[in-house]
Formats: C-alpha cells, structure tokens, sequence
C-alpha cells in the first residue's frame, strides 16, 4: 500500500509544468508528492495547500505556500482520496481537510487524484462518508442523516483547520454520489460533505507498477 502511494506521487510529478502554482492536497499519498515536489522546487511559482499539515511540510522544504486570494484560479490540483469509483468520483476527508481540499479542487482547471490500488471501489460508500460540520449543528444533522439510512458517528478529539467537528457516516451504499451530495449539502450546519462528484477528479493515477492512469 505505502509503496502504491509513493509509485501514485511520483507519476504526478509529470503533470507539474515550469511555472506553476500547484494545489497540494493532504494525507499519506500527497506527504510522498510533497517530498518528490521538492526536488523540482525551483522550477514552480508557488504551492497553494489544503492544510495545516502540508503547508508545514511544504515550507519545510523551503516551498512558498502562497494564499489562494492571491493567486486566482490555479492550473493543477494534487490529492489522494479514499476511496474512487470508475467515475472518478471520490470519497475524501479521512484526514479531516475537505473542506479546504473542495475549494482548492473546485479553483483548479486540472484534479490529479493519487491512489494505491486498494483506494479504487466500484461503489462509493464502504469507507464512512466524512461531512464537516459546525460544532453547535452536530446532532441535527446527526438526526437528518440517520433519516436517510446513514449511521452517524462523531469523529473523537478532532478539530478541524476551520474549527469544525468531523461526522463519519457509515452504512450507506451511495449508488448515486452527484445526488446524495447535493441534498447533503441542503442540510444547515454541514460545512462540508466529503463526496466529490459534482467537482469529481480528472485524471486518477492508480500506484501500481507501472502506474494506470485513467
Ligand atoms: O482529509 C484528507 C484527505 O481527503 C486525504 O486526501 C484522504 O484521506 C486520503 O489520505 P491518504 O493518502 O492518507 O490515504
């Protein structure tokens, strides 16, 4: 798996052209981007990041990390998921930045998704689906998603980057992502639903050897 994710990292390298300013995502598949971003740190513009954690790894290797305000619309996007359909539609969240990985992925012409082979599901939904949510709305929404079949569990000690708790929903069989975002998304007090279908990824890198890209 840990192989599959670095074999993932390395193939997007080749999509990061002289110049850019590259959307960097967060978890275990982007740390092994970050690393292989630094050794073509000098020929980028910048990196815009998701995350507390990858700015800090970024700016460990003496990258900028610059503010997305500043920089409009970016030309590439960087991120793993945990799980991926043959849609390209994804399940992201398992390490509580969504939020900030929906506005970077939305402000990109390009999402490049790095997976090991283990992420690609037929079926969205095996894997809880993560929604942000503000603090004071917790059980609410807790109460709307039990009445569509899910099974909402709080995420313990987790804090969000914006201050949010983390529900992860489990048991449901999304046979329909693009839908069941859109009426999650309804819900008042969800900040964010981590089903990434209406914005799904472009290309997917599966790490296997060599690595598929579809
Ligand atoms: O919130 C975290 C992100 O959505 C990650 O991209 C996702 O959880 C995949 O992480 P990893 O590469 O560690 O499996």
């Amino acid at each position: 798996m840990t192989e599959g994710k670095r074999l993932a990292a390395e193939k997007a390298i080749e999509y990061v052209e002289d110049g850019m300013i590259v959307g960097v995502g967060t978890g275990s598949t982007v740390a092994y981007f970050i690393d292989a971003l630094a050794r073509i740190k000098d020929r980028i513009a910048g990196t815009v990041s998701s995350s507390v954690k990858s700015t800090e790894h970024l700016q460990s290797y003496g990258i900028d990390v610059l503010d997305l305000n500043e920089t409009g619309p970016l030309s590439i996007y960087i991120d793993g998921a945990d799980e991926c359909d043959p849609n390209k539609f994804l399940i992201k969240g398992g390490g509580a930045a969504l939020t900030r990985e929906k506005i970077l992925a939305e402000a990109s012409e390009k999402f490049v998704c790095i997976i090991d082979p283990s992420k690609r599901v037929p079926v969205l939904g095996k894997f809880p689906l993560p929604i942000e949510v503000i603090p004071m709305a917790q059980s609410l929404v807790a109460r709307a998603i039990t009445k569509i079949g899910g099974d909402p569990r709080l995420r313990e000690g987790v804090v969000t980057d914006n201050g949010n708790a983390i529900l992860d929903v489990h048991g449901l069989q999304i046979t329909d992502p693009l839908a069941l975002e859109q009426s999650l998304n309804q819900i008042p007090g969800i900040v964010t639903v981590g089903l990434f279908a209406r914005r799904p990824a472009d290309i997917v890198i599966e790490g296997t050897e060599p690595p598929k890209v579809w």
